[in-house]
């Protein structure tokens, strides 16, 4: 088993373009902040690129390449199998295990097909990828299993660097919400076929931001992924780059810096031409987790944004939410406005659905 310590230098040679450069660490490829696990001052970096774009790439993350490749090409064989035999995988409910074309319970649709599971139980999607017949599930389940263990820790250190960099106490205050063996973590593995139809009305992944605290993304080298600018909205294509990993900033994350980070939306466009195949991993806390603001992060008598919540709470109401909705806002404290400046927020979903069961 390979096991992550400390990030190690890999052997691969990046070659970034750069068109910025701050101290000797964090590039900016454009507008996608590139940061240096190796380097010292790696924890300042990561807290600006957290608070300006909600989304960063790392290197030096210590993760072999080998072991990426890997999965890949597992993944990529039981995509290749026919679409009867993936059906086997099909949930029979609930979000587990393989989807084409759905994304999620309210009608929403993608030009992709995806294996989802729970990382504490492989066996919710897993078991139904037993049944089609995929000639080796047992590699696919051992390189799932090294592979996730090895993302988490990543997912961990980035966490642990976050709080450090907030002068959060302890260091493990975010990253043990990922450790918890009760953690509610999800593991995606995309694929996007190339899509013969070339309209803007088809997407591969529409526009989202991620519930989770972070999310860690890895994906060959087909482009697609796109993030919105946290200033002005605008689109920004994220260069594909398969030694490294992206770094997506979550709902929860938000929350719990009360605002000072912020969950970045995202999509992934259609491409005429080639594959797209990513893996993500979703670090979600325990269900029972409370969501509110750290205490560090409401110093100097600032009020919290946002009403009391807990994770489960926060995943019912995204369950019941579209894609493209903005599930922070039922969760946000309203600002106290004079009643002739209070508009309704479009976007929201309203209380009812909250209190549905
Ligand atoms: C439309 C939906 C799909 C999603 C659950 C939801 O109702 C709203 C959030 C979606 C999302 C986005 C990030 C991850 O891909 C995901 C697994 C998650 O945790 O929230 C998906 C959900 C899904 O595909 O089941
Ligand atoms: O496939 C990708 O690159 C991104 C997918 C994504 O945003 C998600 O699965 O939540
Ligand atoms: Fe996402």
């Amino acid at each position: 088993m390979v096991v992550l310590s400390k990030p190690s230098p890999l052997k691969q040679d990046f070659t970034i373009k750069t068109s910025k450069q701050h101290g000797n660490t964090c590039v900016v490829n454009g507008s996608i902040p590139v940061i240096d696990l190796s380097k010292s001052d790696a924890k300042t970096l990561l807290v600006n690129a957290c608070e300006e774009h909600g989304f960063f790439k790392v290197i030096n993350h210590g993760i072999p390449m080998d072991l990426m490749n890997k999965l890949e090409s597992e993944a990529v064989k039981f995509f290749k199998l026919p679409q009867s035999e993936k059906d086997k995988a099909a949930p029979a409910d609930g979000p587990f295990g393989y989807g084409n074309k759905k994304i999620g319970p309210n009608g929403d649709v993608g030009w992709i097909e995806y294996l989802l599971f729970n990382t504490n139980n492989l066996d919710s999607g897993f078991s139904k990828l037993l049944n089609s017949s995929n000639e080796t599930p047992e590699v696919f389940r051992s390189l799932l299993n090294n592979y996730i263990e090895l993302v988490k820790k990543l997912g961990c250190l980035v966490l642990e660097l976050l709080a450090d960099g907030l002068k959060i106490e302890p260091r493990n205050t975010l990253s043990r919400l990922l450790e918890d063996e009760e953690s509610d973590s999800f593991f995606r593995l995309n694929h996007y076929p190339p899509c013969p139809v070339n309209s803007r009305d088809v997407v591969g992944f529409g526009e989202h931001t991620d519930p989770q605290t972070i999310s860690v993304l890895r994906s060959n080298n087909t482009s697609g992924l796109e993030i919105a600018d946290i200033k002005n909205g605008s689109w920004i294509p994220v260069p594909s780059d398969q030694n490294s990993f992206f770094i997506i900033v979550g709902d929860s994350l938000q929350v719990m810096t009360n605002g000072r980070f912020k969950s970045v939306t995202h999509r992934v466009i259609q491409n005429s031409m080639k594959s797209r195949v990513s893996m993500i991993y979703f670090g979600g806390p325990p269900l029972r987790q409370n969501i509110a603001p750290l205490p560090a992060m409401l110093s100097r008598g600032k009020e919290s944004l946002y009403k009391e919540f807990t994770w489960s709470e926060y995943k019912k109401s995204a369950y019941k939410s579209r894609l493209a909705d903005n599930r922070l806002c039922n969760f946000e404290k309203q600002p106290l406005l004079p009643i002739a400046a209070l508009t309704i927020d479009a976007e929201c979903i309203t209380d009812e659905v909250l209190k549905e069961d």
